[in-house]
């Protein structure tokens, strides 16, 4: 089975107005409200792609309550961990002349509430895959993922990570099977900017001298380029198509990357899967659907 786990889930608030003026009164021409959070969409967009799995996670207030019916009403299984102190946050993603989020900070954990989730993680066993994606609460110790992958190694399960800064760099010592940086955020591991396609492929390889079995570098509209374990890198443009809403593509190409690799088992159509999940969300106004990666993919 594979779980996911968004320690900080929310609403996104999509709202687009034609040219945003800071100090006015913006009216907004379109709005739309869905489920969100790194695990969260992955767990959407699995399920999109016929795969099961179970969504993790706290959530709380009438916010949490929200994103608990709309997840389970895609379809995922759900087994969040209901907090008292405040509510799941609203994120807003505002679509202008320019893009523009604010991500809330959401409620506040504690021990206890880390302890009910490492309960419900201490099931994981042999062939489950556990993803661990997005930021956490910054009442919660900056070390948390890497107290998950320590406390699980050695079970067989398969470690998919998607974070940043220390949040990543500090499991790779547990050997995840895959992580997925965008190259901003692989460059901001090795206090550099990166664009060229070798470079990106060097600094992925250092992330596998720190552990990491499979890392896949997401590059938005300009593709993206995998480093496998056996050492072959696989690259490949995004498919062309017009963007509409890119929020959670990247959480969809973690998506349609373990799709891929858990139908076939070969890393190569992981990746292509990954990236026309990755874009067909973008092409789109919500997440990816089964039918729109599969377009994409046969025009690949
Ligand atoms: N503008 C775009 N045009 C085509 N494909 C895109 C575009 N933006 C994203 N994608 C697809 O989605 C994949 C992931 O995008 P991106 O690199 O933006 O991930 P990310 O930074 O993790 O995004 P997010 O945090 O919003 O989920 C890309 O590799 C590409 O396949
Ligand atoms: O604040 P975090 O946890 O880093 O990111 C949260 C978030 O921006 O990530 C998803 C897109 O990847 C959105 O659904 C959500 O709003």
């Amino acid at each position: 089975m594979i779980y996911t786990v968004t320690f900080n889930p929310c609403l996104d608030y999509i709202v687009r107005v034609p040219f945003f003026e800071p100090g006015a009164v913006n009216r907004s021409e379109f709005e739309d409200v869905f489920p969100g959070g790194k695990g969260i969409n992955v767990s959407i967009v699995l399920k999109n792609l016929g795969v099961d799995n179970v969504a993790l996670g706290f959530t709380a207030g009438f916010t949490g309550r929200e994103i608990e019916r709309a997840v389970g009403e895609a379809g995922c299984k759900t087994d969040f961990i209901r907090v008292e102190n405040g509510m799941s946050r609203i994120n807003v993603k505002l679509k202008a002349q320019v893009e523009s989020e604010i991500n809330g900070r959401g409620p506040r954990l504690g021990g206890e509430d880390l302890r009910k989730l490492y309960e419900k993680l201490d099931v994981l066993g042999k062939g489950d895959f556990l993803v661990l994606a997005g930021s956490i609460p910054d009442t919660l110790p900056g070390d948390v993922y890497e107290s998950i992958l320590r406390r699980l190694q050695g079970r067989g399960i398969r470690f998919v990570v998607d974070a940043t800064k220390d949040l990543l760099k500090n499991v790779l010592k547990y050997h995840p099977f895959l992580i997925k940086p965008n190259h901003h955020e692989l460059g901001e591991l090795f206090g550099v900017a990166v664009t060229d396609g070798d470079e990106i492929a060097g600094y992925a390889g250092k992330l596998q001298e720190l552990g990491a079995r499979n890392v896949l570098v997401s590059m938005a509209g300009d593709g993206a380029l995998l480093k496998t374990e056996d050492g072959s890198v696989y690259k490949s443009p995004a498919p062309k198509g017009k963007v509409i809403n890119s929020v959670g593509a990247g959480d969809s190409m973690v998506a349609g990357f373990l799709a891929g690799y858990l139908q076939t088992g070969n890393l190569q159509t992981a990746f292509r899967m990954g990236v026309a999940a990755g874009s067909a969300s973008a092409f789109s106004e919500r997440l990816a659907t089964k039918e729109e990666v599969h377009r994409l993919l046969a025009a690949m």
